[in-house]
């Protein structure tokens, strides 16, 4: 009997969620049934997009979701209600449930969330405010809503756990930093390590001798720069907010800047609760930033189409953040690059996007066909790259419900039984 499984990604705008029934005989590649996502939870109203084989709905406006929860559970409601979706009539039917939790700390990979591991990932919620708490909301409503479904883990940190001493240490206090836990952790690994497999199958070369500049540019953006299939640098740090501005965002800053922009920075938000300790400053930084702070929207699309001041200088600032790892990426790679990849809501959408970041880095040999970059993605892997061009320049679509998937069913045996 094939299983089902439900892989749950919470994003810091968004939920999205796939169902996957698991193949036949000794194939590891699940059989997706259904891609369901409760989108703009930063600019309401949230909408659903539902796709279902033939079935589409796009762009549903829905009251009353405003979290993350709130969208799993209209979500959950929808596909059990689904008659084309007969494998899913009732929630006993789902076996697994995958959940995308971002700062997973030293955990190296998935982990079944039992009390223990729910507790740690409690415990670093406060380094990833705008996730981890989202997340576990969604973990105890699985609890609730489907006890008899297997719980398992993915985290955006596993990727990076190659990176090297000197990248991922702060120079501070070596015994704080010790004692603290302060280092570079890294994120959106789900994505990377899809990327990596995605391109590893499109060029038809091993994984692990791939050479790529990845951008994952959606509502959080990052930079990595992978080396032999590996994470040896990334611009994420302890927490998500480092490195790249993003939808309510600032990216990295002078640390002293809180100090001179309010006086009661180290102070408790009005978010801070008994679960979710965060400072004045943390709030600022994380959710009162970025696009939003700057445009009125966390809307990239709006923001890349229109030519008002404030657009028109997010628009570059991004750029500019974005130019400010790519040629340094390219030089720890020693220019053996095989792709410099777009992904995310943005890096697949955002065509002007990916036109102005590669004319910046047209003196190191990108460059883009004009049409190839017009056109629509449908595909997971697009070559937006000219014929001229001396390196690939590739659009891959990015699929983390997908990515945890595939890992319930290469960990089956390590979950099965717990
Ligand atoms: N046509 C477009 N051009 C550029 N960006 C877009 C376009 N459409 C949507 N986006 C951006 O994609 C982002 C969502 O990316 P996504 O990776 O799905 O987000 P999340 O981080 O929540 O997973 C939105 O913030 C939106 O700004
Ligand atoms: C890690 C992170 O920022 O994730 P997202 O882009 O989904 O908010
Ligand atoms: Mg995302």
């Amino acid at each position: 009997m094939p299983e089902i499984i439900l892989s749950i990604n919470a994003g810091s705008s968004s939920v999205k969620i796939s169902v996957y029934k698991t193949p036949q005989g000794d194939s590891l590649v699940p059989i997706q049934l259904a891609e369901a996502t409760v989108e703009g939870l930063t600019a309401p109203p949230a909408k659903l997009k539902y796709e279902r084989g033939d079935e589409k709905i796009k762009g549903k406006e829905l009251d009353d979701v405003n979290s993350q929860e709130d969208g799993f559970r209209y979500i959950l409601d929808h596909l059990t209600n689904d008659q084309g979706l007969p494998e899913l009539n009732q929630k006993e039917d789902i076996h697994f449930t995958c959940h995308r939790v971002v700062h997973g700390g030293d955990y190296p990979r998935s982990q079944i969330i039992d009390k223990e591991t729910y507790h740690h990932i409690e415990e670093l919620s406060d380094l990833a405010p705008l996730h981890n708490a989202p997340a576990l909301t969604i973990v105890r409503a699985v609890a609730d809503a489907l006890p008899h479904a297997k719980n398992i883990a993915y985290f955006d940190s596993s990727f990076h756990n190659t990176l090297p001493d000197y990248v991922c240490t702060y120079p501070i206090d070596p015994e704080v930093a010790k004692k603290n836990k302060l280092r570079k952790y890294g994120f959106h690994g789900i994505s990377y390590s899809f990327i990596v497999n995605a391109v590893s199958a499109y060029l038809e070369k091993p994984a692990d001798q791939l050479n790529i500049i990845a951008l994952h540019l959606g509502s959080g953006a990052s930079a990595c720069c992978i080396k032999d299939g590996k994470s040896l640098d990334t611009t994420m740090g302890l927490t998500p907010l480092a490195g790249l501005p993003g939808a309510t965002r600032s990216g990295s800053i002078d640390p002293s800047l809180m100090f001179h922009y309010t006086h009661s920075a180290g102070k408790p938000s009005h978010a801070s609760t008994g679960k979710l300790h965060i400072t004045q400053a943390e709030e600022i930084l994380n959710k009162q930033s970025g696009w939003k702070s700057l445009t009125g929207t966390t809307d990239f699309g709006k923001i890349s189409a229109s030519d008002r001041r404030e657009d028109v200088l997010a628009f570059d600032i991004f750029v500019d953040r974005i130019l400010n790892y790519v040629a340094p990426y390219f030089t720890k790679l020693d220019g053996q690059v095989d792709a410099l990849v777009f992904a995310g809501g943005i890096g697949e959408k955002g065509s002007k996007l990916r036109q102005a970041v590669v004319r910046g880095v047209k003196c190191l040999g990108f460059a883009l066909d004009e049409k190839r970059n017009d056109a629509a993605v449908e595909d997971v892997v697009t070559d937006i790259s000219s014929d001229s061009a001396r390196y690939k320049t590739l659009v891959v679509q990015t699929d983390e419900q997908l990515e945890m998937a595939r890992g319930v069913l290469a960990d089956k045996d390590r979950f099965v039984g717990k």
